[in-house]
């Protein structure tokens, strides 16, 4: 039962009973575990045991139907090899199993099995009495003359394949060193054989009939290559290559793989990969390591990882665009055409567009700086990059770098990573198809460093000369200033309501209404409509939720129409409808029956509040300006232009100062000088109210609404002097005034930016007074004509003129507040 020499495997072992194939003595296989006994084996017995003994199990083929598979032990082979587990390798994916690489050691038989659960043990008797192996050297009669020839036989099918394969010079040199006997599990494991055929090796526990069965096996795979080699067309490379032996060996020819089906059509993909590679046109330092990568793929066994790395890696060389480009057709006039086309306004931008093109198609080689659009969300800056690409004749391809905190989301991850994949930029490549795309860098502002665009993975440059990046972001302030260098800034401001007006029923409506299958005829939205929506319902610098609750009305309106349609049409006169259900009652009405809505559907505000709800924003501004000590700044955000309230409380104390409303240290500081040249003008504006300081025995609380919002900066200096004012004076602010401007000390103001989204912010609010520094005049040449018709703008370069225009009757009144109230 047991050898003298050599190994003795323990009396009882666990039973692995596997699918995955049938492990001969002499050889190693990887098994992939995940049935509950098989697990369970695992576990307790592989992942607990700490002694040699404990690595050894049985391993059983399973030669009944996978299918039938249950919970109940099937009746088991009686001969298994008892194996060591040299790995295990667990994983979660797809779903929980592990990975055993187990070396087989000799065959057993199971003499009883001593329990089923929680996984299979049994009594065994080693079959393999491994000192017949020394033997067998000298072993004479029918097994010695069969040795010999199976011998002789391996020696020549070794000859046949490609020495430079390291499995195959190492076989070669276990012909003459491992002792014969073992050969025919060993070649039979290696060779290409059928599970059965495996098995019925497995089964000869008589080492005669064991090279009996194993010999044809052999003698079959040399007729096979022999066959093989004559066949093939003969090219000097391939000979060495086809006849590469086993998981390492690319071979073509089906019926004569040296492995299982699997190998062989891994073996074909390889072939077709190698073409595909030779096919890509890629340069010279891409092409040498993608051969370099395709050789050591054919030497390696298709159950490692590395394999299903490095085939994904090839495959995404060959399918990226190394060569493929599309041609420019541009002609500026056109484009011109089509810029104005797809937007409305931005002329500015468009200008700046249109000379960049001009530049390329003059001098193409040029290589200009990248544009970027920075401007408020929703105001057109991919849109505007997707005309270009369609003037152009280019693919498009957005890449959202929001949120991207990583490098090796753009450059990819190294390739010895699991699940490693190439970065954003490449994976744009590969979707676009040609090497000359636009890439739309979207909110460059998001990203934490700056990318240079190498990309890990494909590890080997990719030349991107030929793409045309473009840049968008929201503000310039958080672009890594390496990158903003290197790009052209052009600002892409808010829209104003007339502007938003023109653009919903310009290109917002028709194209919402084409999404959702209605036609103008269905639905219309009058500009008063628009109006609302804009005004109540939205509060943003570009045209996003607008198009949003367009979507919306759509939706309501498509519903509306889809059930109409269950019945006749009715007349389609033109009828302006109150709402959509008024709609549908007059024509139950009139019909007794629900009848298609009358068309088109229009909507006016009845039907508008009806589909989006009470209104969001109704304007609150003068409501908010019923008590002295509050005013309203303008501020500039990423979203565009905001108005701002800044509110003052006064209560008895020591002249503290708090400051609440999530403030930025430059927003306190000038809170601090506020208070200080109020103090010290007290007496000029009459605010002492009897004593020398305004602020004795007194606190003061400033208050920035939206708590939730970090506000920074110097340009609500002169809003809060006002509100101070106004609270110290308890004199109302005039409601329809807003502001902005940095102060000194000395009561000077200091010019500010964002001009032209504040202003357009005040527009939207509908206040009439906008009181800039005097030396921000020169920007109000951007703001469109009607909304600078429409306000009266206010050039103060002293905080004297600013309270003299936001209070009526000037500051301090030419009557004081203080004087009413004493002859009152
Ligand atoms: N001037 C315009 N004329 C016509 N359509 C416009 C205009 N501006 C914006 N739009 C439309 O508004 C929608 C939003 O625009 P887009 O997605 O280009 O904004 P964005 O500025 O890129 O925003 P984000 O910064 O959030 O990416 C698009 O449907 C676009 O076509």
């Amino acid at each position: 039962m047991s050898s003298n020499s050599g190994i003795q495997i323990p009396s009882r072992l666990p039973l692995l009973c596997t699918d995955d194939g049938v492990l001969l003595p002499g050889s190693t296989m990887r098994i992939s575990v995940d049935t509950a006994r098989n697990m369970q084996l695992v576990k307790s017995r592989l992942l607990k045991g700490t002694s040699l003994k404990s690595t050894i199990i049985g391993v059983i083929p399973n030669t009944r139907d996978p299918v039938h598979d249950s919970d109940e032990l099937p009746s088991l082979h009686s001969i298994g090899t008892a194996g060591l587990a040299v790995q295990v390798v667990g994983s979660n994916w797809p779903k929980p199993h592990y990975t055993l690489l187990i070396t087989g050691l000799c065959r057993f038989r199971v003499t009883q099995l001593l329990r089923e659960r929680p996984f299979p043990v049994a009594e065994v008797e080693q079959l393999d009495k491994l000192e017949q192996y020394t033997e067998g050297d000298q072993a004479d009669g029918e097994l010695g003359e069969l040795s010999l020839r199976f011998h002789q036989a391996a020696v020549q099918l070794v000859g046949m394949l490609d020495m430079s394969v390291p499995v195959v010079a190492k076989l070669r040199r276990l012909l003459d060193s491992l002792p014969r006997e073992t050969l025919p599990d060993v070649l039979a494991s290696m060779i290409r054989t059928s599970n059965k055929e495996k098995l019925q090796v497995l089964d000869a526990v008589d080492l005669e009939e064991r090279f009996k069965k194993a010999l044809p096996l052999l003698t079959r795979q040399i007729e096979g290559l022999k066959l093989l080699q004559k066949t093939r067309k003969r090219r000097p490379d391939d000979d060495k290559r086809v006849l590469a032996i086993r998981k390492g060996g690319v071979f073509p020819g089906r019926q004569f793989s040296l492995d299982e089906e699997a190998e062989d059509e891994d073996g074909d993909d390889t072939a077709m990969l190698e073409k595909k590679v030779k096919a890509a046109a890629m340069p010279e330092a891409a092409l040498r390591v993608c051969l370099k990568e395709l050789k050591r793929l054919k030497k390696m066994p298709q159950s490692m990882p590395e394999h299903a790395l490095t085939r994904n890696y090839l495959e995404m060389m060959v399918e990226l665009p190394w060569s493929k480009s599309t041609t420019d057709c541009l002609d500026i006039r056109a484009a011109r055409v089509l810029l104005d086309n797809d937007h409305y306004a931005m002329e500015k931008l468009k200008r700046r567009v249109l000379e960049y093109l001009a530049v390329r198609q003059l001098k193409s080689t040029l290589k200009g700086p990248i544009l970027c659009f920075v401007g408020p969300p929703g105001v057109g800056k991919t849109s505007v990059g997707r005309s270009i690409a369609r003037t152009l004749g280019r693919e498009f391809h957005r890449i959202a770098l929001g949120g991207v905190c990583d490098h090796s989301d753009i450059r990819g991850h190294r390739r010895t990573y699991v699940g490693s994949m190439p970065g954003r930029i490449i994976n744009g490549l590969k979707t676009a198809g040609v090497n000359n795309p636009i890439f739309l860098l979207d909110e460059v502002d998001k990203l934490g460093k700056s990318p240079d665009f190498t990309d890990h993975y494909l590890n080997v440059p990719f030349d991107l000369s030929q793409v045309l990046f473009i840049a968008t972001a929201n503000t310039t302030a958080t672009i890594p200033p390496a990158l903003l260098d290197r790009m052209e800034v052009l600002q892409v401001p808010g829209y104003t309501q007339e502007e938003k007006v023109e653009i919903a029923h310009r290109h917002l409506i028709p194209h919402q209404l084409e999404q959702h299958g209605l036609t103008p005829q269905q639905l219309q939205i009058p500009q008063d409509t628009t109006k609302d929506i804009i005004s109540k319902y939205t509060r943003e610098a570009g045209v996003r939720s607008l198009e949003r609750k367009i979507g919306a009305i759509c939706r309501a309106v498509a519903v509306k129409v889809a059930e109409g349609h269950k019945v006749s049409r009715a007349d389609r006169t033109l009828l302006r409808m109150h709402s959509i259900e008024e709609c549908f009652c007059m024509s139950i009405e009139d019909s007794g029956i629900a009848s298609p809505p009358e068309m088109p559907i229009v909507i006016d505000h009845i039907a508008l509040k009806d589909i989006l709800g009470p209104p969001v924003f109704e304007m609150e501004v003068s409501e908010r300006l019923t008590l002295p000590g509050v005013a309203i700044g303008l501020a500039w955000t990423p979203m565009g232009g905001e108005i701002m309230f800044v509110e003052a409380s006064r209560m008895e104390g020591e002249g503290q100062l708090t400051l609440t409303g999530q403030l930025g240290d430059v927003m306190k500081e000038s809170a601090h000088l506020a208070i200080s040249w109020l103090r010290s003008n007290a007496k000029t504006y009459l605010l002492t109210n009897g004593s020398a300081d305004p602020l004795e025995g007194t606190d003061i609380h400033l208050h920035f609404p939206a708590g939730a919002v970090t506000k920074d900066g110097p340009s609500a200096g002169v809003t809060i002097v006002t509100c101070l004012a106004s609270l110290l004076s308890g004199r109302l602010v005039r409601s329809d005034v807003a502001m902005t401007g940095e102060i000194t000390l000395r009561g000077l103001v200091l010019p500010v930016g964002g001009i032209k989204d504040k202003v357009l912010a005040a527009h939207r609010a509908n206040l009439k007074r906008v009181i800039v520094p005097k030396r921000n005049e020169k920007d109000l040449e951007e703001i469109p004509a009607h909304v600078r018709a429409d306000l009266d703008f206010v050039f103060a370069s002293t905080l004297d003129e600013v309270l003299k225009a936001a209070f009526d009757g000037g500051f301090p009144a030419a009557v004081s507040h203080a004087q009413v109230v004493s002859k009152l």
